[in-house]
């Protein structure tokens, strides 16, 4: 009987997949296929699946499109105990000379190292396997594998974007994947949760779950949501290791992303913000009052968005006990001189490499005092003054961020910052101005990496 290695190359050609390196398990029954977006179809009266399959190892890009007949579904146990049902298909597969049938299971786990496995059945009367040998029926090159799938190879004429975010269906998302491609680049949604790295000095790595090595990008768009601003900021900090450029560096949005660091830098930069205090005991709590001029005032968690955590106090005893109620269970927080002259008003500016893009005014409801759009807040065009635009870049740039949604407050003694956001949202801002907001996000990444 013929010697199987460990590990083999097969053909399956009636799929158009001229060359796989399968792993030989002859503890497995069946064998079985990497297919991705499986698809049930009908052709006439039979049923069939459309797949498609990644043939090279930590390679996503190039996907081979297949259908076969299907003839089974069958429930399968995963290692880790998980049953799935996969469907199972018969199909032509060559080895070395031979070339026989064989039954795949589809395979949609990400975790395939090996993108096809031979089992018992394929092997059983025809092979013995060796275990301490690899590739007894001829290898195949990195070389022959590029010239086998050349037209898999797109040639790339834009840039390969990834945008590492949460969410695929926020519109924010949406636009920057639409703008990005209607620029001609790919652009590929990275959830940020699926992602991580290797921290090696000779041979770092960013891989996506299931092994695929991430060194495609040329650019990454970080949109961070708050709650995973530690984990982002270190996928950024890798990325920029490796040579990828990062629309807001991980530095820019942590110290964004801390009210209290962002303050001390505002102040440090000669930018006006709002009087505010910072203390660690409760014992200070009165004179802390004092400092920002009394009630009422703004009470604010240091880490807070869409409005959340902030509250006004009206009087000094029911800042003094919201105060203490929040030190008594450790939360750090803020607290700010009101700008009560804002009637609830506040300008939101969107501000790409060092420009104003768009500005919009954000009113408050009646009886609230955040004109945060998810406060009800109302947003209405605005003309900002030269000032204004000033404060906003100037802003921006004391929190070393290439986007950023700048919040400005309108009191007695001029225009005053209240914020810098790292991600800030598209959909209110462009909706009301009209302004493609996206476009000139990527644009900006086309100049930074000097695309023609
Ligand atoms: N000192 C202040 N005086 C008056 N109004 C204020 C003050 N600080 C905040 N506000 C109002 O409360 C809103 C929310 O405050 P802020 O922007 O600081 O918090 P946030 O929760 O981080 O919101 P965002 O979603 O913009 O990140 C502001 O947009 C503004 O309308
Ligand atoms: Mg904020
Ligand atoms: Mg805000």
């Amino acid at each position: 009987m013929k010697i199987l290695g460990s590990e083999e190359w097969c053909q399956l050609n009636l799929l158009g997949v001229p060359a796989i390196k399968a792993r030989v398990d002859s503890g497995a029954k069946t064998s079985s296929l990497q297919a991705n977006n499986v698809k049930f179809i009908t052709k006439g009266l039979e049923e069939w699946v459309r797949f498609e399959v990644n043939p090279i190892q930590e390679n996503r890009s190039v996907a081979v499109p297949c259908e076969a007949k299907l003839v089974d579904v069958r429930t399968v146990k995963s290692s880790q105990g998980i049953s799935e049902e996969r469907p199972v298909v018969r199909t032509m597969v060559t080895l070395g000379d031979d070339s026989f049938e064989i039954e795949l299971t589809l395979a949609n786990r990400d975790t395939m190292e090996y993108r096809m496995l031979l089992g018992r059945e394929a092997l059983n009367g025809r092979y013995l396997v060796d275990p301490s040998k690899s590739f007894c029926h001829g290898e195949v090159t990195e070389k022959d594998m590029k010239a086998k799938y050349s037209p898999y190879f797109t040639k790339k004429t834009g840039l390969t974007l990834g945008l590492l975010a949460s969410n695929p269906n926020l519109y924010s998302n949406k636009r920057i994947i639409e703008a990005g491609e209607a620029r001609g680049h790919e652009v590929v949604f990275l959830n940020a949760e699926h992602v991580y790295m290797k921290l090696d000095a000779s041979s770092p790595e960013i891989r996506y779950r299931g092994g695929n090595i991430l060194d495609m990008f040329d650019a990454v768009i970080p949109r961070i949501k708050p709650s995973i601003t530690f984990y982002g900021c270190a996928l950024l900090r890798q990325f920029d290791t490796l040579g990828v450029y990062c629309l807001n560096s991980a530095d820019a949005i942590t110290k964004s992303r801390d009210k209290l660091f962002a303050s001390q830098l505002f102040a440090k930069n000669d930018i006006h913000i709002p009087i505010t205090g910072f203390a660690k005991s409760p014992l200070d709590t009165k004179d802390l009052i004092r400092m920002v001029n009394g009630s009422p005032l703004i009470i604010k968690l240091l880490e807070s968005t869409q409005g959340k955590g902030v509250v006004l106090a009206e009087t000094n005893k029911a800042a003094e006990s919201v105060i203490n109620a929040f030190k008594s269970v450790q939360t750090n927080i803020l607290v700010q001189e009101f700008i009560k002259e804002a009637n609830g008003q506040d300008i939101r500016c969107f501000v790409v490499n060092g420009k104003v893009v768009a500005s919009i005014q954000r009113q408050a409801q009646k009886g609230e005092f955040r004109a945060n759009i998810h406060q009800g807040g109302k947003a209405s065009l605005i003309k900002i003054t030269a000032e204004e635009r000033k404060l906003a870049v100037k802003s921006a740039k004391a929190m070393d961020l290439v986007v950023a949604g700048v919040d400005i407050i309108r009191s007695n003694r001029g225009p005053l910052l209240l914020e810098v956001n790292s991600s800030p949202g598209l959909e209110g801002i462009e909706n009301a101005t009209g302004k493609d907001i996206a476009n000139v996000m990527i644009e900006t990444i086309e100049k930074k990496l000097k695309f023609v």
